[in-house]
């Protein structure tokens, strides 16, 4: 099979869908591995590494995109890309179609099966290729907040941990999942107070336990989320209902009563952003101000951090991707379940279908 690897084209978009050692793991089972010119410059992987493993590099996306059987990306195509999709390929990388009606019509238009990593399941239920980057974004989130969080960065010029006899900044996480744990720990790391609300409790449970005490936990709700909100000076959007858009939890009202230079991070951007006032931002102008609140909505924060990233990203894909080229994407799904819940559109006889799923989430 021929597995194409183009360059990623998103604003400051560093990771590479194939590190050279999966493209080695790839040719050594006889495929053809495509990938473009420059392609893994940004995680550090040179032309020639790939072309050591057997690889090929060609000088433009359309060389990719036309050879490709499997097309591997770590974004969802952007408006540039929309004319390179095409039938008889399977694209797999994250898509968030939830909050684009824009790609979901290229994607459902383009006659390609595609499928979207951060669908997929695990056999536990969890979301094995969305983890390995909310591990990264969570860190993130507290890292981006901090800096905002400090006068020059346009917040309120409060220091995160504080100091002896001054209160630490207070970090308010919503969503317990693997992105709000892992800010909750970088925030409890600088000496931040962390509260975390989350609607599960089993999970706040489990977070109780493994901060032993140091994180407050709160059931979520419209009262206590507007409570713990207007108390802090970071707000971190983490929620996730997978498949769908994020739901809008707090209000442009309750944003108006926020503390002045407070700083915002929405990572639930990608599926539309938790707050009513977020939307998607880009790495060269992160952030803007609801009255004089800082947001950041940056819908691809591990791409600031691609050498991490990229390795963390593809360590969870090459499995899927190995399946995807030796069994092809039919085979591949009716083995696998979770692989098969990826699946959000496919190309048959009739055309490409929509996954209804998906459908009912596009806002
Ligand atoms: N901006 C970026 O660059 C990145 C964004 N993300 C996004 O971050 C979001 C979170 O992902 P994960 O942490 O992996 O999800 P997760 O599934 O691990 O955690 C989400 C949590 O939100 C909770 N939740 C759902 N509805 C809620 C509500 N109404 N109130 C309170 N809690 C609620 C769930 O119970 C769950 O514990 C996703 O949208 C993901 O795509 C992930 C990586 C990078
Ligand atoms: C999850 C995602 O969208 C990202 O890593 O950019
Ligand atoms: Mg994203």
């Amino acid at each position: 099979m021929f597995v194409g690897v183009p360059r990623e084209v998103k604003d400051h978009e560093y990771r590479v869908a194939l590190t050279p050692a999966g493209a080695h793991e790839l040719v050594a089972r006889g495929h053809d591995v495509v990938v473009e010119t420059d392609a893994g410059i940004g995680s550090g992987f040179s032309d020639a590494a790939y072309r050591a493993v057997g690889a090929r590099t060609v000088p433009t996306a359309e060389a990719v995109w036309r050879r490709a059987d499997l097309l591997l990306k770590v974004k969802e195509p952007i408006a540039q890309e929309y004319s390179l999709l095409r039938p008889d390929q399977v694209l797999f990388t994250y898509l968030h179609l939830a909050a684009s009606q824009a790609c979901t019509d290229a994607v459902m238009n383009s006659g390609t099966t595609a499928i979207a990593y951060e669908n997929v399941r695990g056999a536990d239920g969890s979301l094995p290729l969305l983890a390995p980057m909310s591990e990264v974004a969570g860190k993130l989130a507290v890292q981006a907040g901090a800096y905002h969080l400090m006068a020059a960065g346009g917040g309120a010029g409060v220091l995160l941990g504080g100091v002896p006899g001054v209160r630490p900044a207070h970090v308010v996480v919503i969503g317990a999942g693997v992105s709000g744990t892992n800010a909750a720990a970088v925030a409890v790391g600088m000496g931040a107070r962390v509260t975390i609300l989350d609607l599960n409790i089993a999970r706040l449970r489990e977070v109780d336990a493994q901060f032993g005490g140091r994180v407050t936990t709160v059931t979520s709700n419209k009262f206590e989320l507007e409570r713990a909100v207007l108390d802090a000076d970071m707000v971190i959007g983490a929620v996730l209902v997978p498949g769908a858009k994020a739901p809008k939890l707090v209000s442009n009202s309750v944003v108006a009563r926020m503390k002045p230079g407070a700083v915002v991070v929405d990572v639930a951007i990608d599926q539309g952003g938790c707050f009513e006032a977020s939307r998607p931002t880009t790495h060269s102008d992160p952030t803007y101000r609801v009255g004089n609140v800082v947001f950041y909505c940056v819908a691809n924060m591990p791409g600031a951090v691609p050498h991490t990233s990229t390795y963390a990203l593809t360590n969870a894909t090459l499995p899927y991707v190995i399946a995807l080229a030796d069994k092809g994407w039919r085979k591949a799904c009716a083995a696998d379940p979770g692989l098969a819940l990826g699946l959000v559109t496919q190309s048959d006889a009739r055309g490409t279908r929509k996954r209804s799923r998906d459908v009912a989430s596009v806002g």
